[in-house]
C-alpha cells in the first residue's frame, strides 16, 4: 500500500511565521520579489487547474512512500583502511619505507614529494617534513616506526580542529542546504544522509532543489524511494527557492526532524546560479530566521587544490558551515582534506568512501589518518 499526502484545499493560505508581516511593506521589496509562490501539495501530478497557483510551473509533489523499506541489501561496512588504501597517498606512503629503510634525508625528501603530490599543500608538506627532519637530525627517532608515529601525530594535530560531527539536535526541522559544483556527489550524499538519519529513527524530508539538471530530480526520488523518505519536487526548471521554501513549510507542518535540500551543481564562476544560492538562503529565513542550520558544501576529494578556490567562492555567497569530502575511496589523493583544514578550519562533517547508501562516514581524524598510513612496520 502507498501512503499519499493530503491535498491542501484550494486557496489554503500558506503557513506564515508568527513574526511575518501580514502584507509586505513598500520597504520590503526584496522580500516580495523573493518570496516564492507556494503551490498546493498533492499526492499525484494533476493537470494545472482552478485552485492551483498560476505562477508556479507545476505542483509540488510529495512522493509516495513505500510501506516496506525497499533498500537493497548493503555490502558489509568495510574499514577506513580498506577504502583508503587505494589512494595515491596511501600507496606512496606504504612503499616509501620499503624503498628507504634507512632514516635519512632522501626518505624525507620523498615524503615531502608524496605529500605535495597528494594535495596536502606545499606549506603544510614543507612544514611537516622540516619539523621531522630537525627531529631526525637530533636523533629523536630510533627507527622508521618512530618516524611514522611522529608523522601520524603531526597529521592528526592538523585535523583535530575540523573533526566536529554535525549535530542535528531536536529542531523541527533541522535544515541542511547542500551546495557544490557539478558532479561532486551532492545528490548521492543526500541519499546517504537520508539513510543515516532515517536509520537513527528521525523523520526526514528531501527537497529536490536541483531543478537545473534533467535527471537530478529523478535521481533524488530514487534515493527517496530506496530509503522510504519522501521527496518534495516540482518540474525541471522550476524555481529552486520555491521548491525548498515549500519543502520547509511541509516539514514544519509535519514535524519533520531533518530537511535536506539539494541544489543545482554550479561552478563558482557562474554568477547567476551563485546568486540563486543566496536567494535560497534568504527565502528560508522568511520561515525560520535561523535556517538553513547547516550549509553543507560537498567537495570531490579527487579535485585537489581546485577545491580550495571552490570553497572560497561558495563561502562568500552562502556562508558554508560544514564540509563533506566525497570519493576518498578509489584513486582520490585525499591530501586535500589537510589543505582544507589548514586554510578554512571548517568542520568536515562526513566523508564519502563509496557509492552505496551506507558509505558515508562521520569524519574521524584518527580513522582517516590511520587509513592513509601504512600499519606500523613489522605489523601485518
Ligand atoms: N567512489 C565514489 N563515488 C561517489 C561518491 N559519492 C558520489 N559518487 C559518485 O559520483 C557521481 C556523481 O554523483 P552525484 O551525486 O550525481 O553528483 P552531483 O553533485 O549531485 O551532480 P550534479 O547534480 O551534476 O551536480 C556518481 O556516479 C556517484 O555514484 C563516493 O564517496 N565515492
Amino acid at each position: 500500500m502507498l501512503k499519499f499526502w493530503k491535498k491542501k484545499p484550494a486557496g489554503t493560505t500558506p503557513e506564515q511565521p508568527a513574526d511575518a508581516p501580514a502584507s509586505p511593506s513598500v520597504e520590503d521589496n526584496e522580500s516580495v520579489a523573493e518570496t516564492p509562490a507556494v503551490t498546493p501539495i498533492t499526492a499525484v501530478e494533476p493537470a494545472p487547474g482552478p485552485g492551483m497557483d498560476p505562477v508556479a510551473s507545476e505542483p509540488v509533489v510529495v512522493e509516495p512512500v513505500p510501506e516496506a523499506p525497499a533498500a537493497p541489501a548493503e555490502p558489509t561496512r568495510r574499514g577506513w583502511r580498506d577504502r583508503l588504501s587505494g589512494s595515491g597517498f596511501a600507496r606512496g606512503l606504504s612503499s616509501l619505507f620499503v624503498r628507504h629503510p634507512k632514516l635519512d634525508d632522501d626518505l624525507l625528501d620523498e615524503l615531502e614529494t608524496i605529500l605535495i603530490t597528494a594535495d596536502v599543500g606545499i606549506e603544510t608538506s614543507t612544514e611537516l617534513v622540516e619539523n621531522l627532519r630537525a627531529r631526525m637530525h637530533k636523533r629523536e627517532f630510533a627507527d622508521a616506526d618512530a618516524l611514522l608515529a611522529a608523522l601520524r601525530q603531526a597529521l592528526l594535530v592538523r585535523l583535530a580542529l575540523v573533526e566536529k560531527p554535525l549535530d542535528v539536535g531536536d529542531r523541527l526541522p533541522f535544515v541542511i542546504l547542500t551546495v557544490g559544483i557539478n558532479g561532486v556527489g551532492k545528490t548521492t550524499t543526500i541519499g546517504k544522509l537520508a539513510r543515516r538519519y532515517r536509520d537513527e529513527g528521525r523523520e526526514v524530508l528531501l527537497a529536490a532543489g536541483d531543478t537545473f539538471r534533467a535527471a537530478a530530480v529523478e535521481q533524488l526520488k530514487t534515493w527517496g524511494a530506496r530509503n522510504s523518505v519522501p521527496v518534495i519536487s516540482q518540474g525541471q526548471d522550476a524555481d529552486s527557492a520555491s521548491v525548498i521554501f515549500d519543502a520547509l513549510q511541509t516539514a514544519r507542518a509535519r514535524g519533520t526532524n531533518v530537511l535536506i535540500a539539494d541544489t543545482a551543481g554550479r561552478l563558482h564562476t557562474q554568477g547567476g546560479l551563485m546568486d540563486e544560492l543566496g536567494k535560497i538562503a534568504r527565502v528560508l529565513k522568511k520561515l525560520d530566521p535561523e535556517a538553513p542550520h547547516e550549509v553543507l558544501m560537498v567537495i570531490d576529494g579527487t579535485t585537489g587544490q581546485n577545491a580550495l578556490s571552490q570553497l572560497r567562492q561558495f563561502r562568500q555567497i552562502v556562508g558554508v558551515t560544514g564540509l563533506v569530502v566525497t570519493k576518498l575511496d578509489g584513486t582520490a589523493k585525499g591530501g586535500v582534506v589537510f589543505a582544507l583544514a589548514r586554510e578554512f578550519g571548517l568542520p568536515i562533517r562526513y566523508v564519502g568512501l563509496g557509492e552505496g547508501a551506507t558509505d558515508l562516514r562521520t569524519f574521524n581524524a584518527e580513522a582517516f589518518v590511520d587509513g592513509l598510513l601504512p600499519p606500523r612496520l613489522g605489523q601485518p
